[in-house]
């Protein structure tokens, strides 16, 4: 049975996605606390497969996720979906004042997330619970955790999490609030990276991310790089500059293009951007399936 790491605890949105994505009878799922240990996981050969959360719409890209990707895991991209990232206030109902009160959740004080999520949920928080303190934490499912670990020694008393249903039931805690997050298209790109090929449906969508360092002092450089897949036809879907940390003011351009690597016209458009001193490196070339796809097929 092929092994797959995720963010943990359990109950993260890595794993509900995931169990969505890739079913659980086929897999083993294996949580590590940090997106460090995901990564090194698959390299080290304990997992097969690591799952990486890559970009959400309310936050945008996951950074520290792309820059261990391009920078320090050299592990192929090999699929991508996308899920949506419920959010929710978690914790005890205890801690809620009567609606009469007219806000039940003014008597929280302090809430557990990962900042990626509490961020997605700026417009509840401030409105409802302005000024509350919040802690950052490994991941959503860590915060719920925690929540109940301090309710279990101390009894409820103004702590919540933001979290997905899957780690409420799994801790047996209350949804205080449900699907908190600023607008309800809160989508999640996740990529799956790893050296094997895994068994996965077909998708007739097809991506490849590449990897683009510009040479220095060339005017109109980004430009040419972009010519190269317009007079080709070529669709981008995603173009970011990321800083190559070797000094200020140095980036690389994180690409997404619209088709495969085995086409005519793509490999063609990169040996284009080499030939004007460009470094290119691609990161994978893999199926991608959006929601409703994985919805239905699941
Ligand atoms: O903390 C989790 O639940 C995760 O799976 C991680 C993560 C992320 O780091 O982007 C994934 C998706 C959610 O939008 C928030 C957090």
């Amino acid at each position: 049975m092929k092994r797959i790491a995720f963010l943990g605890p359990e109950g993260t949105v890595s794993q509900e996605s995931s169990l969505c994505f890739l079913g659980d009878k086929e897999y083993e799922f294996v949580s590590y606390p940090q997106m460090y240990d995901v990564f090194t996981a698959t390299v080290n050969g304990e997992t097969d497969f690591s799952v990486i959360p890559i970009e959400n719409a309310i936050d945008g890209s996951v950074s520290l996720h792309v820059d261990l990707l391009v920078n320090e895991f050299s592990l192929p991209i090999l699929a991508e979906w996308v899920y949506p990232s419920i959010q929710n206030l978690i914790g005890y109902k205890q801690d809620l004042l009567p609606e009469s009160t007219g806000n039940p959740y003014a008597g929280i004080s302090k809430i557990y997330s990962i900042p990626v999520a509490t961020s997605q949920c700026y417009k509840f928080l401030r409105a409802n619970i302005p000024g509350v303190q919040s802690e950052g934490v490994s991941s959503t499912a860590k915060g719920v955790q925690i929540v109940k670990e301090r309710g279990e020694s101390e009894g409820p008393g103004g702590f919540a999490a933001i979290g997905t249903r899957l780690a409420a039931k799994l801790h047996g805690l209350d949804i205080l609030a449900e699907n908190i997050t600023d607008h309800q298209n809160n989508y999640t790109r996740f990529v799956l990276v790893g050296s094997q090929t895994p068994a996965l449906r077909p998708s007739d969508k097809l991506k490849t991310t590449i990897v683009v360092t510009l040479p220095e002092d060339f005017p109109g450089a980004l430009h040419q790089v972009l010519s190269a897949f317009a007079w080709r036809r070529i669709n981008l879907s995603k173009i970011e500059s990321r800083p190559t940390k070797l000094k200020l003011g140095s980036y690389y351009f994180y690409i997404d293009v619209e088709g495969s690597l085995d086409s005519v016209l793509l490999p063609a458009a990169i040996a284009e951007i080499e030939a004007l001193g460009c470094q290119v490196r691609a990161l994978g070339s893999y199926p991608c399936y959006d929601y409703d796809t994985i919805k239905a097929e699941a």
